[in-house]
């Protein structure tokens, strides 16, 4: 060995184990390719009131290109609105990776599925008048400083946007997190892999990435931002489009994808996006969709104001409409979407999304290892990557109209 015996031994027994450090038995809260989640408090301080944790094992043993990556990246950036990695433990029996996370009891596609379930059975949720700015305004903000960083999201999606509960001292702060597969490839191109069942959802992809833009942009995760504000509006996914099981396609081009973002933006003239021309796929798209005529009467206004009654003069409208430019050159930075007038109008966006309201959210169910087993029907686990077709085994989901739900909610 190339250190010395005894100094090992010293080391080895001075070294903290992540076990000996915290209580996570019968705790996962999230599984899935990247390894799994526990919610866990520290041993040693027995209060209740010390905030959770949450200890991810990294998959896999030894320092993987993933885990060298996530904790080169993480160790890196400290901003209030992007998640933050503790400490990192390296079990060095089994070589395994835990990573030491504050503890975040939302996200945003746990929260926006609750309302849309609760709109399902007529009894709306009360929020306050700011929820959307507020958590549109820290979203930006995160975004903004990772982009700073030269860092790209390049997967962000509702699952991704986490919201620190009401035990935290954090109360109602947004965490941008990765929690999925697309950081194990960097490449747009890179044809999904049967490394992970889990469906990629496409709703969130600039129209570029679907016509073959060989890299990611900061303008791609700003198209993702306008798909996410537009859906805590109305609670649906904006190009929400059915996807095969099992799409192992190894083309970026999504036929069904393009044509839901066409039916509710329009068909882009050359006016619109003059270097569309140039994208890899714009033939296929020519074959598929000819000149778009079928489109024409389509535009985001319409579909806003007619499916939900939203105004084209309001500043909500504008912005979201900016960040959903069809022309990547056309979309606002981060900055620039921070300064719009939205932000700067009554309600003024808040620090705890939540305000002063109670959250109405449950906490998230422990993922039990008794559903490990792949044969297992009830087996539909949620799946933190944000897959819309996971939905948690019936015995954990509540469902909510079965309750009477009171006009507030004690949290
Ligand atoms: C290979 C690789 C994977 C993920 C990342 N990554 N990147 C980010 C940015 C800074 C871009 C938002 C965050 C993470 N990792 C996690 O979020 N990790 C999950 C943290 N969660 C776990 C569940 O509990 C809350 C914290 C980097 C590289």
């Amino acid at each position: 060995a190339w250190m010395d015996a005894d100094f090992r031994r010293q080391l080895s027994a001075q070294r903290e184990r992540v076990e000996d450090a915290f209580e996570f038995e019968g705790r996962k809260v999230g599984r899935g390719s990247y390894g799994q989640v526990f919610k866990t408090k520290p041993r040693s301080c027995a209060d209740a009131s010390a905030g959770d944790y949450a200890l991810k094992q990294i998959e896999g043993s030894g320092l993987s290109m993933s885990a060298c990556r996530e904790i080169a990246l993480l160790r890196e950036l400290k901003h209030p609105n992007v998640i933050s990695l503790k400490q990192v433990y390296l079990a060095h029996e089994t070589r395994q990776i835990w990573l030491l996370f504050d503890y975040a009891e939302h996200d945003l596609w746990r929260m926006i599925n609750f309302h849309a379930s609760a709109k399902k059975c007529n009894s709306q949720v009360s929020l306050p008048p700011n929820f959307t700015k507020s958590i549109m305004h820290q979203i930006l903000c995160g975004i903004h400083y990772l982009h700073s960083n030269w860092v790209l999201h390049r997967d962000l999606k509702p699952a991704n946007i986490l919201v620190m509960g009401a035990t935290s001292p954090e109360r109602g702060r947004v965490k941008i997190a990765d929690l999925g597969l697309a950081r194990l490839f960097h490449q747009p191109l890179t044809p999904l892999t049967e490394i992970d069942p889990v469906v990629v959802t496409f709703w969130y992809r600039a129209p570029e990435l679907l016509l073959g833009a060989r890299h990611y942009t900061k303008a791609i995760d700003l198209w993702a931002i306008g798909c996410i504000m537009a859906e805590l509006i109305t609670d649906k996914p904006l190009f929400y489009c059915k996807q095969e099981e099992d799409i192992k396609t190894s083309s970026p081009y999504n036929r069904d994808q393009l044509e839901r973002i066409f039916s509710v933006m329009g068909f882009p003239s050359q006016q619109d996006w003059r270097d569309l021309p140039h994208l890899p796929k714009y033939g296929d798209l020519v074959r598929n969709f000819g000149t778009g005529q079928q489109y024409a009467r389509f535009s985001l206004g319409r579909h806003m104001s007619r499916s939900f009654g939203m105004s084209e003069t309001s500043s909500e409208f504008r912005l979201l409409s900016r960040l959903l430019a069809m022309d990547p050159l056309r979309r606002p930075s981060a900055r620039e979407a921070l300064e719009d007038r939205y932000f700067l109008e009554e309600p003024r966006p808040a620090a705890d999304v939540f305000n002063d309201f109670d959250i109405p959210y449950g906490k998230r169910d422990f993922i039990s290892d008794s559903s490990d087993n792949k044969d297992d029907p009830a087996r539909l686990h949620f799946a933190s990557r944000g897959r819309h077709l996971a939905v948690a085994s019936q015995q954990q989901q509540r469902p909510i109209c079965s309750q009477q739900l009171p006009h507030r909610f004690d949290s």
